[in-house]
Order: structure tokens, then sequence, then C-alpha cells
């Protein structure tokens, strides 16, 4: 798909009623393409390179993209170095565009005996054609009608609600369905019945323990009406049930099943139980609404378990109740846990969910019903800030330190926070940010930047205390021969005495960097990517071995390809060996493990927490999933496998993030009356870092690092770019990365260019990468300016025949 920019066409006068700014419309681009562009700007000047093509259609009669977006996506193309349009294709959800390369599908909610649009013959044409293919692209309606011009017919079709429109397969609307059970009704009214049902499949133990299951969840007898809607297939069997015993008692007529289309934009709204915020609440929320009167975003600063969403729901009722909108952010995994019930038990109806894993058209129903005034307010991952707000009164980033608020790829790799404060000034609205950890960045504007307002909230809600510390010497325990499993003596006896008193446990382990691999114990073989240079790794449950990069995979070789050798060991200790080592050490325990492989199913993160939630399991362990604002009342021990692993890291923020993470794990612990235990493994106890974070210092801590930081010239004290040039031919590669180097230096603003070094992974799928690092000096106007001359070096690059190929990414502000 061609990056669309600015470009100018002709108004045709039978259009020239309905031009707005903001409308989307539809534009010729080169000689066979049809694409949608927005109208950004009407002027009467010809262009000088070209001869304007006529704009062929407006789709819009009321404009899509509000005059705010538009100036938001200007900001966003300028300063973080891309192009408009791909802001635009970031922003507009490929259910509102209609090119060349759409497909339509038939809307599911259509019913045409029931519409109140007539349909004219060509209409009900396209219409016919779905009932031999289940979409249709472009060039098919195209044929179907034998004529050139679709899109004014299609066009039709979308505001007659009959077809959607989508581009990748992946955006096509599918209605989640989901199987439910039910007791045959002959059955379910008749207790002989049941009784014989029983004496049938007596002896038949897994089909006895699925109808008892069922008969504990559905009490047939004392509410008959129950039964009529059943059980999710899903909840109903459990690990060990198995698929085939239902399938039986369905053939057998005891159960039957049915497909029911369920909602993804829950509106269910339970009401709440009143909540009255304490006095340090109360407090905190004054002092915030004080901090708005002279500043334009403020930062709370409470620690974990604080009680921060209380005060966000009070906050967000005010401004609701003065008839503005309200955008909360979250961390993409967040947005499935509790605090997106909490928020629905409050807001019901008026609250949109914008979920990454929805479908391009349930983003078109949430971007509808922010123009429509259905949700004046929206939760929703870095994504929702496109969309069409047009009177924001406050933008709330909860987690605001957490760096998946980043997007690395593709263009705009914009920071969510930081667009969210723009776009607030942008509505002259306020920008609230909250964490128990905040990014040195935001801390830095809220002291003595001077920028934010501050507000501390440093207790916790109710009777609980932050967790205990202790850190378990693993070296020390090798020594004196306890460490068994990987586990020392302390993590043991922490984990059984939570297990005794049937309280719950998690486990952490950080995941970057660190994944099990294959090794062939004799020659030292370990299998590599074809297309990347990294190790692959190896996925038990899979038997597979799998780029984390590029997605490539293979089956386990059954000897060393090198060596021939039967000896393959698994190095490295992911959650899986850790799960093992558990059941090994506390057999009777019920153990869960969230990490990308159990959660890789839509819901299968909302199942395991709903299973721990409810008590079915008694250890879960994970990796960084498990630390983002989870609140169980019942976890008192929370154990983390290896702390050394998450100090290890060459980046100038490895001990920002390491405090963040300990700090945010640690969080989870004794969030109700008992107290909390956190355990940290470690070779390396009298660490610095681990003596800061026992003690809770957050500002001592940020001190101390902040002087490190301007010693060495980093933010927040210069900004960041990073440029990788990319390139198949690594000659080439390095040859572009060295003149665009020599060129950068020349640039007349006050900076430091380092570079261009190979990259840490050198190659990714079968590009070879070198990055260049520009410390830009953060006065005056030295970004802006370096900003356009290097737009201008790298067209110039790309100019010359030797560097058309290379690839320039710049990244502002890199994670
Ligand atoms: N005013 C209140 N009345 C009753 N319960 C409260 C109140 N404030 C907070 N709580 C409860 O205290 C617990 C912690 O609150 P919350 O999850 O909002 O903390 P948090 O500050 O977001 O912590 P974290 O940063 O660790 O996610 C929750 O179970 C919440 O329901
Ligand atoms: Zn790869």
């Amino acid at each position: 798909m061609p990056i669309p920019r600015m470009f100018t066409y002709r108004i045709p006068s039978s259009l020239s009623e309905q031009i707005k700014i903001g409308s989307r419309v539809i534009v010729q681009f080169g000689k066979k393409k049809v694409l949608t562009g927005i109208i950004g700007k009407v002027h009467s000047k010809a262009p000088q390179a070209y001869d304007a093509k006529p704009l062929l259609d407006v789709l819009d009669d009321t404009p899509s993209v509000n005059p705010l977006q538009i100036r938001f996506w200007v900001w966003m193309a300028e300063y973080y170095c891309c192009h408009i349009g791909e802001v635009m294709l970031a922003a507009l959800p490929s259910g509102l565009r209609l090119s060349s390369e759409s497909k339509v599908q038939l809307n599911p909610n259509f019913n045409p005996e029931e519409s109140p649009y007539p349909l004219d013959e060509r209409e009900i044409k396209i219409l016919d054609a779905f009932e031999n293919s289940s979409e249709l692209s472009y060039e098919d309606c195209e044929k179907i009608l034998g004529i050139k011009t679709i899109h004014p017919i299609l066009k039709s079709l979308v505001t007659k609600e009959a077809i959607l429109i989508f581009e990748r397969v992946q955006d096509k609307y599918s209605p989640k369905v989901e199987t439910r059970i039910r007791i045959h009704p002959n059955i379910a009214k008749d207790k002989k019945a049941l009784e014989a049902v029983f004496e049938n499949i007596s002896g038949k133990a897994k089909q006895e323990s699925i109808l008892l299951k069922y008969l504990r969840d559905v009490p047939v007898f004392n509410n008959p009406q129950l039964n009529e809607k059943g059980l999710d297939k899903a909840s109903l069997l459990e690990e060990g049930d198995s698929e085939s015993s239902l399938k039986t008692l369905i053939k057998n007529g005891v159960f039957e099943s049915y497909k029911q289309v369920v909602n993804r934009i829950d509106e269910t709204a339970v009401t709440a139980g009143k909540i009255v915020l304490s006095e340090k609440q109360g407090i905190a929320l004054s002092e915030i609404k004080n901090h708005f009167n002279s500043f334009q975003a403020t930062l709370l600063h409470g620690i974990t378990g604080s009680g921060k969403t209380e005060i966000y729901i009070q906050l967000i009722k005010e401004v609701l109740d003065s008839g503005s909108q309200v955008l909360m952010l979250l961390p993409e995994i967040a947005l499935t846990t509790q605090i997106v019930s909490r928020l629905k038990q409050v807001f019901g109806g008026q609250m949109g969910v914008y979920h990454s894993k929805y479908s391009d058209n349930e983003r078109v129903e949430v971007w509808n019903g922010v123009i429509s005034g259905r949700f004046p307010f929206v939760v929703g991952v870095r994504s929702s800030i496109f969309l069409p707000f047009d009177s924001l009164g406050l933008i709330i980033v909860d987690e605001e330190h957490e760096s998946s608020y980043k997007q690395f790829d593709p263009a705009p790799r914009f920071h969510a926070r930081d667009a969210a404060v723009m776009l607030s000034y942008f509505h002259q609205a306020k920008t609230l940010l909250g964490s128990a950890t905040p990014s040195f960045e935001s801390y830095h504007n809220a002291t003595e930047g001077g920028k934010y307002g501050l507000v501390e909230l440093p207790e916790r809600y109710g009777k609980a205390n932050l967790p205990e510390f202790h850190l378990a010497d693993l070296a020390g325990d090798k020594r004196k021969n306890l460490l068994k499993v990987d586990t020392t003596r302390l993590m043991r006896e922490r984990i059984q005495e939570a297990l005794d008193r049937q309280e719950q446990v998690l486990i952490f382990q950080n995941r970057r960097g660190y994944s099990p691999y294959i090794q062939c114990e004799d020659c030292g073989w370990t299998g590599q990517c074809i297309q990347c240079d990294v190790s692959l790794t190896y996925h038990q449950f899979s038997e597979e071995l799998r780029c984390h990069y590029c997605g490539y995979k293979e089956k386990v070789p059954p000897a060393c390809p090198a060596c021939g050798s039967s000896q393959l060991a698994t190095m490295g200790m992911g959650t899986e060996r850790i799960e093992e080592s558990l059941s090994l050490l506390f057999p009777e325990a019920r153990i869960g493990r969230m990490d990308l492989d159990t959660t890789r199913n839509k819901y299968g993160y909302q199942k395991l927490l709903d299973e721990f939630g409810a008590g079915h399991l008694d250890i879960l362990v994970g990796t960084q999933m498990i630390t983002k604002g989870l609140d169980f009342g019942n976890v008192t021990v929370v154990g983390i496998w290896d702390g050394d692993r998450i100090l290890n890291f060459p980046d100038f923020r490895s001990g920002e993030r390491a405090y963040q993470q300990i700090t945010q794990v640690a969080g989870r612990a004794g969030r109700r009356e008992t107290k909390g235990n956190v355990i940290v493994q470690t070779r390396r106890p009298d660490e610095a870092i681990y003596q800061q974070v026992i003690k809770g210092d957050y500002f001592e801590f940020y001190r101390q690092e902040l002087h490190e930081r301007k010693k060495f010239y980093y933010p927040p004290f210069v900004k960041l770019i990073k440029i990788t040039t990319r390139n198949s031919d690594y000659k080439t590669a390095e040859k572009a990365a060295m003149a665009l180097h020599q060129y950068m230096a020349g640039i007349a603003v006050k900076k430091i260019v380092l570079g261009p070094e190979k990259a840490m992974i050198g190659r990714i799928k079968n590009q070879y990468q070198f990055e260049s690092i520009i410390k830009l000096d953060r006065s005056g106007s030295s970004q802006s300016e370096f900003k356009q001359k290097l737009g201008e070096i790298i067209i110039q690059l790309n100019g010359k025949p030797e560097f058309r190929s290379v690839r320039f990414v710049v990244d502002v502000d890199p994670n």
C-alpha cells in the first residue's frame, strides 16, 4: 500500500457544496488506483509539478475527521519524523477507508426485509453476489456490474449498513460466537428423567463429572429459567474434562448445544457498591484539581495499592458531568483486567473500550460511538488517542511509565503518553499521569522541570501495608547445598507457608532476553534463525524452535544437526521450566502459567485471571504480564525467580526499568490486611539497587540516577533520536550509514552524533542494520531544525542510485 501524502486535487463543481475539512474523499492515485483521502486544506494554488486530478467523490455528509485531529496528525508527523499519511493510516480504521485494495463483506446485522432503505438494481446485484462468496474485492464488484466507477455504489451500500469494508484478512468482521450447553428441556423439567440419566452413566466418571459440574453451576430444579441460557462450553469444560464425554452426552440427548452471537462491546452495567474516598485519597483528589488550575498536566505518584483507580473515577465523573469527553489510556494487557470491569461498573454504557485485539469493524463502532456521543468516555490502548474526540476535558494515562506506550513499528513511532499531553493541549484539556513508579521524564517534569504538578500518595489504601522484601542468596545456598531445582530455601519455605495458609503465590520471571534455547552438549551447537542473527527460542509445548523477531520456526531436530549427537539440552529458564520445577517441589499445588504462549488465544489471559481470582489456582507463574495492575487480595507471597536478569541490560534506562519492574511485581503482594512477602532470588544480594527498592525511596533513587544521566548526556537532559539504516547488502548498509553520519554531523545545531554501529541484532529478516544515535540539545528550535534537515538528507541519500533501496528508519525518543 503506497503511503498517502499531501496532494492537491481539483474540486469538480458538482461536489463543491459537499467539501468540508476532514471529510473523506475518493481520489485517483496513479493510473489505476482509487484511494480514500481526507480533506486537510482547501486552497486555490494550482500545483507546479503535476496536473491536479479531479476529486472523484465525497464520502461523508459530516466530516469523519475533525480539525483538532488534523492538527494532531500534523504535529505527530513533524515530531516523529514521518509522513502525515502514515499517521492517517494508523489513525483511521480501514473500515472507514475505501480503496481499490478494499474488500467488502455482507454486514451480518443487515436484513433486507427489515431495512428502511430501498436498494436499487445494481446494489441488489452486489448483495446477491455474496450468496456465492463471503467477500468481494473492489475488482470483483467492477466485474459484476461491468462498470469502472464502483465506489458510489459501495458508498451507498455502506450508508445503508448493508456491507462492511475491510482491507486485510484479519480485519474482516467476524461476530464472536459462543457455544453454549444446556440440559435437554425434557430432562430439566423432570427429576425422574434426570435420575435415569445418572443411572445410565453410572461408572462413566468423566460424563458424571461434567453433568455434576453443570448442575452445581446451574441448579435446574430450583430455577428452570437458568437452564435456558445454559453455560458457555469453554467454562463448562475445565482442565481434565474430555470433550468426547461431552459429545457423548449431547449425542445421547442429555445435553443440547447451541451457538450464540455475543456482543464484544459489552453493555451490561453492573451496579457498583458505593465507594467513599479515604481521607488521603480525598486530599490527593483536591490537590490534583488545584494543580489543574496552573498546570496542564499533573503526575499522580501513588504507591502500589494506594487506590489510584478510585481517584480517577471521581475525576472522570466530574469531567463527564461538565459535558466534556474523557479518554483513559491503559497499557495493552491491563485492558482485560479488573480495572476495566471496575470502570464498567461505574460508567456502564457510556464507556467505550478500545482494544487492540478488536477487529477493524469493531473499531469503527467505537469511532462512530465517539462521534455520535454514545461514548463520551473511552478506555483504550495507545491507538485510542486517534479517536475523533472533539471536546476532551481530561486524559488519564495510567501506568504512565510503561514502555509499551511507545509504538515500535511501523511509523508513526509515537509515545502515547507524550502524544496524549499534546492532544490534551490542543483540546485545552488536562492530563493526569498516574504511576507507582513514574518514568524519569515525567518525574523530572513534575519536579525540577516545573512543567507538571505533582501529587504524592505514599500509603496503601485501608489496612494494607507495603510488603516486606527478602533477598535469597542463590550463590550462598548453592555453597551450602541448599538449592533444590533452582530454588533457595527461603523461597521454598515462604511458598510452603502461603500454601499451608491457603494463600496465593505469584512467581515472576523476566522475559526479556531470557528465552530457553536448545544446545548440543557435545559440540555447543544452538539453533539459529536463517533470516536473523539470533538464536531460536525453544517452545516445549509445540516442540518447536522459533524466532521471536521474524516468526520463523522449525521442529526440534532429533539429533544435533552439526555433530549428530543426541545430547540436546534445554538451556535458559523460561516460565515453562519454572512451572515444572514448582510442580516437582509442590506436587499438591495447583499451578498456572501466564506468558505469551498460554495467552495467545484472545480470551486466554482473562480466563487465567478469572481462575486465579476464583481461587482455582494456588500459584501463578508468569512474565511481565502478571505485573500490570493486578489486584488479588489473597496473594501474600511474590517470588522473583531471578532478580539479576532484571538488572542486566545495556541501556541507560536499565536502573530505572529494574526499579520499576521489581517494585511493580512486589506491589502485587499483601494488598489487603495480611502482610505480603517478596522473595528475590539473586546471586548478587549486595547490588545497590536492591537496597534502594527495599527502602522504597523512589525520589532518592531518582536523584542518584539522574546525576549519572546528566553527566553522560542522556534524557531527560537531551533528546534522543535513533536512526537505523537497513539494506539486504551488508556493504551498502554500512556505506549508507556512514554517509548519513557525515551529513548529520554537518547540521548546525547543538548535538552529539554517535555511531554508526552494527545494531545489537545485526540482521533481521535478511536486512543488515546499522544504528546512529543523536543526542540533541533541548533548548530553542534546534530539535525542529535538526528534524527538518534530517528529512532532507534522507531524501537526498535515497535519491542516489547506490542507496535507492536503503531504508532509513527514524525513531524519535526511542525506548
Ligand atoms: N476508597 C476506597 N474504598 C474501598 N476500597 C478501595 C478504595 N480505594 C481503593 N480501594 C481498594 O484498594 C485496592 C487497591 O486499589 P487500586 O487497585 O486502585 O490501587 P492502585 O493505586 O491502582 O495500585 P497499583 O499501582 O498497584 O495498580 C483495590 O482493591 C481497591 O478496590
Ligand atoms: Zn528470524
